[in-house]
C-alpha cells in the first residue's frame, strides 16, 4: 500500500493553470522540459498503445504558425475576429507542447479510451510543469480543431487530432483562483 503523501495532496489541492498570454521568459530549456515530459508521460494508457505523440513549439515556430492560422482563417472566409483568435496564442507563444491524440486501429481499445489517455497526458504536463515551478496553460483554439491546419502545422494524419496545446513559461504573480467545484454537488454515492 502506498504511503500517504501529504505534500502531493497539498499540491494537487492547490494546483491551477496560469494564463499563457501573460507568460514571460525564461521558459524551460530542453533538459528541464524532458524532465517534465518524463513525469507527464507516466499516464494511464489502456493496452500500452501510447496513442499520442508530442510536438514541442519554440522560438520562430510561433510566428510561422500564427501566419499559418491567419492563412487558414482567410481560406475559410473568416473575419478579423477569427483571424485574431486564430493567431492569438501563436503570436504570444514562447514554449508549448502540442499533444496529438494518435489513435491506433485496435478494436479492443475504443478510440474514446485512447483520446482520454491523451487528455490525461495534457493534465500530466500541466501538473509536472507546475511542480517544476513553471506556469502552464492547456489551450486549443479553432485552428487546433481544423483538420487542415492540424495537418499543415503538426503533421496530423490518419485520424490524429490535437488534444491540447500546453503552454509553459514564467507566470505572473498569482491573482485570485477561479471558483472550484464542490464534490458534494457532483457525487452520487451508490452503497447498496
Ligand atoms: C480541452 C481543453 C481546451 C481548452 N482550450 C482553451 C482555449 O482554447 N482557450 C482558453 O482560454 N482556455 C481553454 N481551456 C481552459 C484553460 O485550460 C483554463 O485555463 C483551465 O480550464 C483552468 O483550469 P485549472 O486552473 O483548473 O487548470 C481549455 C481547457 C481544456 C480542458
Amino acid at each position: 500500500m502506498p504511503a500517504r503523501n501529504d505534500a502531493a495532496l497539498a499540491f494537487l489541492s492547490a494546483r491551477r493553470s496560469r494564463p499563457a498570454k501573460l507568460f514571460t521568459l525564461p521558459v524551460p530549456d530542453r533538459d528541464q522540459l524532458v524532465e517534465i515530459l518524463t513525469a507527464a508521460t507516466r499516464v494511464p494508457d489502456h493496452g500500452k498503445l501510447q496513442p499520442w505523440r508530442l510536438v514541442v513549439l519554440r522560438g520562430a515556430a510561433f510566428a510561422r504558425l500564427a501566419d499559418l492560422a491567419e492563412t487558414r482563417a482567410r481560406e475559410l472566409g473568416g473575419d478579423d475576429e477569427k483571424i485574431a483568435k486564430g493567431r492569438g496564442q501563436y503570436d504570444l507563444g514562447k514554449l508549448a507542447v502540442v499533444v496529438i491524440a494518435s489513435p491506433k486501429p485496435l478494436p479492443k481499445i475504443p478510440p474514446v479510451e485512447q483520446l482520454l489517455s491523451a487528455g490525461a497526458l495534457c493534465m500530466g504536463i500541466l501538473n509536472a510543469a507546475e511542480a517544476a515551478g513553471w506556469g502552464a496553460n492547456w489551450l486549443t483554439g479553432w485552428p487546433a480543431h481544423d483538420p487542415e491546419f492540424a495537418a499543415r502545422a503538426f503533421g496530423c494524419q490518419g485520424g490524429e487530432t490535437v488534444a491540447g496545446i500546453v503552454h509553459i513559461g514564467t507566470p505572473p504573480a498569482d491573482g485570485p483562483d477561479r471558483p472550484r467545484p464542490e464534490p458534494a454537488s457532483l457525487v452520487t454515492w451508490v452503497e447498496a
